[in-house]
């Protein structure tokens, strides 16, 4: 059986907007959106996963402050992976976009709206189901 990868990724949440990314042509999952961030390295923690991530792939130090629930999903073609979201905030450094074909900060309540990859569909809808109440 394949081994199941572990992502790491952040809903970064500033100025009452939520960063989203759109995945390059050149991706799997050409052009599905989700949220930035990556594969844990051997003897990584998720949070040091996710700030060495967002720091590489949009030169923005961020801050990780809540865990949300993990989603287990099965790729057709096998790769199974586990997506480990955390709640982040902002801290500091100018956005560059350095491997995704877009970014957008959207509003929570229009983050339904996206093509987002399988896997981010059931982060997207707890995190909706957290923020509404709580907002
Ligand atoms: N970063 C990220 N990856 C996701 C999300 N949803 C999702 O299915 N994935 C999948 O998780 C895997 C991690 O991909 P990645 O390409 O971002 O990770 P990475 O930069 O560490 O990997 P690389 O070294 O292969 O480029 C990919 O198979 C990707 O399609 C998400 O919201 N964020």
């Amino acid at each position: 059986m394949a081994k199941t990868i572990r992502v790491t990724c952040a809903i970064i949440h500033d100025k009452g907007k939520i960063l989203v990314a759109q995945r390059s042509e050149n991706m799997d999952l050409p052009l599905k959106w989700e949220f930035p961030g990556g594969k844990i390295e051997a003897d990584e923690s998720p949070e040091a996963c996710l700030k060495r991530e967002i720091k590489e792939e949009l030169n923005l130090r961020i801050e990780v402050k809540k865990a949300f629930k993990s989603n287990f999903h099965s790729y057709a073609g096998g790769k199974e992976i586990e997506l480990i979201p955390f709640l982040c905030g902002y801290i500091s450094g100018h956005l560059i976009v350095k491997e995704h074909q877009q970014i957008r900060w959207i509003e929570p309540e229009n983050l339904l709206i996206l093509d987002w990859a399988d896997a981010d569909v059931p982060i997207v809808n707890d995190f909706m189901e957290w923020f509404k109440p709580n907002h």
